[in-house]
């Protein structure tokens, strides 16, 4: 994380990190979204190559999910304190109070 803070401050030429921070959003987001299609594929996959291949494709997905931070200025940090402030909160629960919340505001006027 933190070269590629360096990279998005510095944006070296003959960085792979540097031409993707170049596409912004978009670029990054579309790296992404092919990234997670092969690690769903990959996570499908049996056997020891099945895992082997599952674990490459979440690192790639990981980095370039990275990336995105980087390319917003956020840090590692921020997303662990924003994991830590969902801590001990089933899905389940915070998905009720959420659906609980939106009737409440429909009923409101
Ligand atoms: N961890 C990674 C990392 N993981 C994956 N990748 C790159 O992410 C790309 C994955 O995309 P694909 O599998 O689709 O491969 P591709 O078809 O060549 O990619 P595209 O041309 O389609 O974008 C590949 O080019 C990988 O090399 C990474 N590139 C960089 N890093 C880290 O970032 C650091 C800085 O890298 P640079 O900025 O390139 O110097 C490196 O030292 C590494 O620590």
């Amino acid at each position: 994380m933190a070269t590629l803070t360096r990279r998005a401050a510095e944006r070296p030429s003959g960085s792979y990190t540097t031409k993707l921070l170049d596409g912004g959003a978009a670029a990054i987001g579309a790296k992404i979204r092919e990234e997670a299609e092969e690690l769903i594929e990959a996570a499908a996959e049996s056997g020891q190559d099945g895992r082997n291949h599952t674990v490459y494709e979440a690192g790639d997905l990981i980095y370039h999910t990275l990336v995105m931070l980087a390319w917003r200025g956020i840090s590692l940090d921020e997303v662990a304190a924003e994991l830590a402030r969902r801590e001990g909160t089933s899905g389940l629960a915070e998905k009720a109070a959420r659906n609980s919340d939106q009737d409440q505001s429909r009923t409101q006027p």
